[in-house]
């Protein structure tokens, strides 16, 4: 479903990303691991097609990482650049939002975006806007609103940040879930029950 092969970025005499080759199939869960700076965020960002590659190639469903392509978008859901989020909206309404941007706007929807947003420990917050949570809460809402669209392959940066185990434990249960249906998953970590919990993983640096 996505395939590194020989993928590598350099900038000038810098390199962003030494040569990383690999696949990953649908239904799988990934890791990528590595040092801090040895290339997991670029690598990332190839696969969204946000940085382009220097030699190499990075594909989805067999074609080039390009998010100006509305099929690489619709099959690509992320969580590497910051989700952009509304000051006025509670974190339950822009949830549903995405979801019926997706699905359309009916009560099936909501209660899609209820249960991601109850399977991520936040029904309780759902009412609230986002400056009144906490990094670790803000960081859950980011991911309903990475999962609560449709995905062939999530791309996900330290999904771990600002989480307490507890929180980690319920996002390895619904990537586990979610992956059981074909999604590909694809996380740059540092976290080992991430690792521990996934199918494989690519070491960097
Ligand atoms: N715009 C840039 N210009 C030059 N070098 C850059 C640029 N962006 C990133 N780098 C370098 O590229 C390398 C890879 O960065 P990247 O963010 O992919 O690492 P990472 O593995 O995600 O690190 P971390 O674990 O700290 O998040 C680093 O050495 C970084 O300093």
């Amino acid at each position: 479903m996505i395939a590194a092969e020989e993928a590598a970025v350099t900038l000038s005499d810098v390199t962003l990303l030494a040569p990383t080759t690999f696949t990953v199939l649908p239904g799988e869960f990934w890791c990528v691991t590595g040092s801090n700076g040895s290339g997991k965020t670029t690598l990332l960002q190839t696969f969204l097609g946000t940085r382009s590659l220097t030699s190499g190639s990075c594909s989805v469903w067999g074609s080039p990482a390009n998010v100006r392509m509305p099929p690489h978008r619709r099959a690509v859901a992320s969580l590497v650049e910051p989700v952009p989020v509304a000051r006025d909206m509670t974190l339950r309404e822009q949830v549903i939002l995405v979801a019926a941007s997706w699905y359309g706007n009916s009560p099936a929807t909501a209660e899609r975006a209820d249960e991601v947003i109850e399977r991520l420990g936040l029904s309780s917050l759902g009412d609230r806007f986002p400056h009144q949570v906490s990094s670790g809460q803000g960081q859950l809402f980011s991911l309903a609103l990475t999962l609560v669209r449709p995905a062939d392959v999530v791309l996900l940066d330290e999904p771990e940040r600002h989480l307490d185990d507890v929180r980690i434990d319920m996002l390895i249960s619904l990537i586990t879930e979610r992956k059981s249906t074909g999604t590909a998953f694809l996380a740059a970590t540092h976290e080992p029950a991430l690792v521990d919990a996934c199918d494989a993983h690519v070491e960097l640096g």
